[in-house]
């Protein structure tokens, strides 16, 4: 793996990259967590998205997906200066609805893409993700692992003519070592086809070949030593008043 990061919104090859982020802010709230990120991510490349707990990298992704706003900086998006992109995005919080079977929840996940799965491709999808029998059971009697495996089943049936990007938060939790295994090989096929993958995981992510370290961009205040106005503090003003 190795940070490879441009200014540029066009790949070294003809065709512009997939995704490219210019001097972007990532914020939720009014104070920014990191300022000027700036990535391209093309065709074949699985770029890492690490940086240390509450840095920034769910809200990266959801500001990509549209769900929070950019305020800062600029996204290109197959050539094209705009926002929301249409990517597939995969939350952390997974998005299975408790109340409705596993056949149910894996439907609308792909009706959000478009897609109106057969009986057939629904069962074609369980059996990758080892759940085979599984279509008519609440979700709400699935185990965690068996819950991220339902949601991550629709990345069997989507392919690059849907959306050439996935925004993935968090895949790899709570899987064994099988279905990890599993899912960066479809990973892999997915960008050998043409598209690219922008993932998070607190996990080696072996497939990766790029990666973007949110924790090179916190904003100069945040950073480690920078508390020089500390030193000028006076709290005598607190003695004796039991405020300590
Ligand atoms: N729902 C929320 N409402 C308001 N602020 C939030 C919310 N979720 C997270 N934050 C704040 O936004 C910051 C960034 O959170 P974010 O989830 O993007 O970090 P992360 O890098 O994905 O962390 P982790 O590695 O723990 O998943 C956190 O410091 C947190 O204080």
């Amino acid at each position: 793996m190795h940070s490879n990061n441009s200014t540029s919104s066009q790949s070294s090859h003809s065709t512009p990259a997939i995704l490219s982020l210019q001097d972007i802010t990532i914020q939720r709230g009014d104070f920014p967590l990191c300022e000027g990120v700036t990535l391209t991510l093309s065709s074949g490349e699985i770029c890492h998205l690490v940086g240390a707990n509450g840095t920034g990298k769910t809200t990266l992704l959801m500001q990509l997906a549209g769900l929070l706003p950019l305020l800062e900086g600029e996204v290109f998006y197959q050539g094209q200066s705009t926002l929301p992109i249409a990517p597939l995005y995969v939350s952390h919080q997974l998005g299975i609805h408790p109340n409705l079977t596993v056949r149910q929840n894996l439907t609308f996940l792909l009706n959000l893409y478009g897609i109106k799965p057969s009986a057939e491709q629904i069962e074609t999808a369980l059996d990758w993700v080892d759940l085979s029998g599984f279509e008519n059971m609440g979700s709400n009697q699935l185990s965690a692992g068996q819950t991220r495996r339902v949601t991550l089943a629709r990345l069997y049936l989507m392919s690059v003519q849907q959306t050439p990007l996935w925004l993935l938060d968090e895949p790899l939790t709570a899987l064994d070592v099988n279905m990890v295994a599993r899912l960066q090989q479809r990973l892999q096929e997915f960008v050998n086809s043409g598209g690219a993958v922008l993932m998070t995981s607190h996990q080696t992510v072996e497939v990766a070949n790029k990666s973007l370290n949110l924790s090179d961009y916190l904003p100069t205040y945040s950073q480690e030593g920078d508390f020089d106005y500390l030193e000028d503090y006076d709290d005598s003003q607190f003695e004796n008043k039991g405020v300590r």
